[in-house]
C-alpha cells in the first residue's frame, strides 16, 4: 500500500471527505499532518507520495514528480489562511519577524513581500505556540489557526496571497502532490490510481459543498458563510496560470536573501 501524506487543515477537507465517507474507493497508509512534517518525511523517504510545499518542491526538485495532472492547493487573490499579523505599518516593521514552523511556502512568500515589494529586512526567528506568536508585534500564521485568529483578534493583518497577486497578478501556489522521483517500478500503477482518485475526489466535492462545508464547520468555530467564502477563494487543479505563479515564485525565491534557506 502507498504511504501517502497529506495536510490537516480546512483547506484540505475537499481531498479527503470522499475518500473519508467512501465516495471515493483509495486505499493508503495515510499520514495527517502539518506541511513542514510531510516535506521532511517525503524528503526523507518515509513517504511515497505527499502534498508538500510548492517551496519544497521548488527547493529539492530532483527528488520529486509532480503528479500530473497536478493537483494542489492556489490561491488567486485573498487565500484568508496565510495572514501576517503586525502592528505596525507594512514599511516599517519591527527587526525581528516570527514565523509559525508549520510552513514553508508561505515563509518564503513573507520574505519575498518583504524584500521585494515592501523594502523592509527584518530577522525572521519561529515560534512554536500561538500564544508565543502573539507576544510579537509581527507574525506569520497559517491554515485553520490563521482563519480563527483572524475572526477573533483587532491586530491589523496582510492576506500574503493578496498581497502576491496584487504585486505579480497571479495566483499563489502554496502545495502541490508529489510523489517521490525514486519510487520503485511496482509502484508506480498506485501512483497513477491516486492521480485519478484526486480527480474524483475533487470532482466529488465541487458537487457537494454543501457536505465539504459541513465537515468544516465540525471543525472550525466560523460561521458558515465564512467557510463557503474560503473555499471560493482556493483552487486545486493547476491550470496555465498556477504554473506562472509557480514560475515566479522560483524566479523570486533565488533572489530574495534568505528565502532560499528556511
Ligand atoms: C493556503 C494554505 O496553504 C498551506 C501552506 C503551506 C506552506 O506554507 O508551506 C503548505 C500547504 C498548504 O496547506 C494554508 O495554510 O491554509
Amino acid at each position: 500500500m502507498l504511504k501517502i501524506g497529506i495536510v490537516q487543515y480546512t483547506n484540505a477537507i475537499p481531498f479527503l471527505l470522499p475518500l473519508q465517507n467512501g465516495a471515493v474507493a483509495f486505499k493508503a497508509d495515510w499520514t495527517i499532518a502539518p506541511p513542514s512534517r510531510l516535506n521532511s518525511l517525503l524528503r526523507e523517504g518515509l513517504l511515497d507520495c505527499a502534498l508538500i510545499s510548492s517551496y519544497e518542491y521548488l527547493i529539492h526538485g530532483k527528488l520529486y514528480r509532480p503528479l500530473f495532472p497536478s493537483y494542489g492547493i492556489y490561491a488567486t487573490g485573498a487565500v484568508q489562511s496565510v495572514l501576517f499579523f503586525h502592528t505596525t505599518p507594512l514599511d516599517d516593521l519591527p527587526q525581528l519577524v516570527t514565523l509559525t514552523s508549520e510552513s514553508a511556502s508561505s515563509s518564503a512568500l513573507l520574505k519575498i513581500l518583504c524584500h521585494h515589494y515592501w523594502k523592509q529586512s527584518p530577522s525572521f526567528t519561529s515560534f512554536q505556540t500561538l500564544d508565543e506568536a502573539l507576544l510579537h508585534p509581527a507574525f506569520l500564521v497559517i491554515g485553520d489557526d490563521a482563519l480563527m485568529l483572524h475572526n477573533k483578534t483587532a491586530i491589523p493583518s496582510t492576506d500574503l496571497a493578496e498581497a502576491w497577486t496584487k504585486a505579480t497578478g497571479l495566483p499563489f501556489v502554496f502545495a502541490l502532490f508529489c510523489a517521490r522521483a525514486d519510487l520503485p517500478k511496482d509502484k508506480e500503477a498506485g501512483i497513477r490510481e491516486f492521480g485519478d482518485a484526486l480527480e474524483a475526489t475533487i470532482a466529488w466535492s465541487q458537487n457537494n459543498m454543501a457536505a465539504v462545508i459541513s465537515q468544516a464547520e465540525r471543525t472550525l468555530s466560523l460561521p458558515r458563510v465564512n467557510i463557503e467564502e474560503y473555499y471560493s477563494c482556493l483552487s486545486y487543479l493547476l491550470d496555465q496560470q498556477a504554473e506562472q505563479g509557480l514560475n515566479k515564485f522560483e524566479t523570486l525565491t533565488k533572489s530574495t536573501p534568505y528565502a532560499s534557506k528556511l
